[in-house]
């Protein structure tokens, strides 16, 4: 049985100043829940364990259980917990809960017990999934059998029916019109949005260093996680709405009632009881308040901005929508995709929280990715360099197309691996609506895992890409992993890395890897903004490097690391920018 397998996929032959940190927001409050967990483990990294996990000596981890870990997985054992089946069962973990982040545990104990465990959680018990064939029967094979549990409470009064937290009728009847939206014309329309809305960032930059001594000023210090925020935010926006937020200049109290719901999202995610379900609680907690308050601004713009859209309503058939000539339209959004779609007529309502749905959901998990691009590429000098010759070969000067993109090949793992090694959200969470038996996959017990309805399930994706069986150097920054392709031999029921089964694929994806590379989940559920996010990334991070070299302020461990759901930093992405010193055009 081969330890180590396989961490490479082949080339692709055939691809061708944000509210939490200068708006007087606290620092919280632009990290979205895109899927957010309930339980409270928001802390600080470890020391001397800014970027790698790894995992700490058991031992020590053991001498440490305290009386609450005891107590917790006694109660874990007598109620609920203890009907799930016979799996290895993590124990003593309370406290680990408080001390760092949730998913930096879970990967310890994955390498403690296997990749499928459960976690001994006070009444509860959750079974935490690492493994790509186990992920593979939970999100496709059997993904009917599956609900989004704890995470739907928690979005349904932010999202209301939009696709995540959707009951399965209306996700039925939904995904069927909304995916249809994201076909190749729209995509390649969208790249000048991201080029437009990258332009300003770049263009607000330049002004800075220009800014204040002309003469001197060689660099400026810049919070890039919240330049990134801001400039995710203009370009879903007018993808998805053709709103233009203009965030990335100035604030408006659209703009501050998004990060407020945003914020409150996180909150909600974070904290131990549900207080705002108490009747009356809306309207007495004040920031429950100013979450009814935050949500009817953004309710009553998108509200506008779908009477703007249904008043212009041109009926057309999809495939005549998809024909039109996107490049040139004015408004080349969803929401008019949607209501233009002939048979696809629904209330104002549904319509408002897919759109909701959808800012939430392709804002800060955009904003995380280009974040730890940087940083990975920060502390990186000569993949930063390699990346930058690889700009200016294909782009020169110029701005990106469709073409350009096909070959911006390195760009594009830059974003797969930051992806890889910073997964947002770094768990998927399921709750089983009837008794299954998980495959034991790698290493696990043969005739699986039998759990009875009502189960919670981690599938963390985190640890799948990070896992030592799948991965060389799983903690190691390497873009070009992606680039050798090595065939699977060893794991039974899992097919390897075989860039064939995706054709075409711009970047790599679950398909490809066989579950083991799952950033944008798998099966029916899987990201429906998968390509736009990437694509938008990939612009971003071209346009960045084309201008500007990059440092970090300080040390990488004085970044430290937070999550509600997307892995983000607890004090921003510091960083010194100047202009690029090896310009060869
Ligand atoms: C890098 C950016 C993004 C990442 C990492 C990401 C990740 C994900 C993941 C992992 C899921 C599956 C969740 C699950 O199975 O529980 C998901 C679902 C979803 N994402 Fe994204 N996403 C990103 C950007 C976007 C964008 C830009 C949009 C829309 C414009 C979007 C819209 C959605 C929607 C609507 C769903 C629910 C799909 C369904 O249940 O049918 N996402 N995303």
């Amino acid at each position: 049985m081969a330890t180590a397998a396989i961490s490479h996929l082949s080339t692709f032959p055939n691809a061708n100043s944000h509210p939490k940190h200068n708006r007087g927001f606290s620092p919280l409050s632009s990290c979205v829940s895109h899927f957010p967990i309930s339980i409270h483990f928001r802390s600080s990294m470890p020391r001397g364990c800014p970027v790698r996990c790894q995992s700490i000596d058991t031992n020590e981890r053991k001498s440490d259980r305290n009386l609450l870990d005891n107590a917790s997985n006694l109660l874990t054992q007598l109620l609920s917990g203890g009907s799930i089946g016979s799996m290895p069962t993590a124990e003593g973990a309370v406290t680990d809960l408080f001390d760092r982040p949730l998913f930096f545990s879970l990967y310890d104990w994955f390498l403690e017990h296997g990749s499928v465990y459960k976690l001994a959680f006070g009444p509860k018990a959750f079974v935490v999934v690492s493994d790509p064939i186990v992920a593979r029967h939970i999100l496709r094979e059997n993904a009917f059998c599956y609900d989004k549990g704890v995470l739907a409470d928690i979005l349904e009064p932010i999202m209301g029916k939009g696709l995540i937290p959707a009951d399965l009728d209306t996700w039925k009847q939904r995904r069927r019109v909304i995916a249809p939206g994201f076909h190749t014309s729209y995509l390649e329309a969208m790249i000048k949005i991201f080029t437009d809305c990258s332009e300003r960032t770049i263009l607000k930059f330049n002004k800075l260093l220009e800014g204040e001594s002309p003469n001197d000023q060689k660099s400026i210090e810049l919070d890039l996680e919240a330049e990134f925020s801001s400039l995710a935010l203009d370009i879903i926006g007018l993808g998805v709405f053709n709103y233009d937020f203009g965030s990335v200049t100035k604030e408006s109290p659209v703009i501050k009632a998004v990060y407020g719901t945003l914020f409150e999202a996180e909150h909600r995610s974070t904290f131990y009881i549900p207080y705002w379900k108490i009747p009356l609680a809306r309207w007495i907690v004040p920031r429950q308040r100013k979450f009814q308050s935050d949500l009817k601004i953004i309710n009553s713009c998108l509200d506008g901005l779908i009477r703007n859209a249904k008043e212009s309503r041109q009926e057309t058939d999809v495939e005549k929508l998809q024909q039109r000539d996107y490049l040139n339209l004015k408004d080349a959004s969803l929401l008019r995709f949607l209501v233009d779609m002939r048979g696809a007529d629904v209330d104002d309502r549904q319509l408002r929280d897919d759109l909701m749905t959808m800012l939430i959901a392709g804002h800060e998990t955009t904003a995380a990715v280009l974040t730890w691009a940087v940083f990975l590429l920060a502390q990186n000098p000569t993949k930063m360099k390699k990346a930058q010759a690889e700009v200016d070969s294909v782009l020169g000067e110029g701005r990106p197309t469709f073409e350009s993109l096909k070959k911006l090949q390195y760009i594009r793992l830059i974003v797969i691996e930051a992806l890889r090694l910073y997964p947002q959200p770094p768990l998927l969470i399921r709750r089983a609506l009837k008794s299954d038996v998980l495959p034991g996959g790698y290493k696990g017990d043969k005739d699986g895992y039998a759990i009875p309805a009502g189960t919670d399930v981690f599938i963390s994706v985190y640890n799948l890409h990070r896992s030592p069986y799948f991965w060389d150097s799983p903690n190691d920054f390497e873009p070009e992993r992606f680039m050798v392709q090595r065939k699977n031999e060893d794991i039974e029921g899992w097919a390897g890395f075989d860039p064939s089964r995706s054709p075409g694929a711009l970047y790599p994806n679950e398909v490809i890897s066989d579950f083991a590379f799952l950033p944008f989940g798998g099966g029916p559920r899987k990201c429906v903004g998968d390509q736009f996010a990437l694509m938008e990334s990939t612009v971003a991070l071209a346009l960045l490097l084309q201008k500007f070299d990059v440092q970090l302020k300080g040390t990488p461990q004085s970044v430290e690391l937070v999550t509600g759901a997307t892995i983000h930093t607890k004090n921003g992405l510091w960083c010194k920018l100047s202009k690029r010193s090896n310009l060869h055009h």
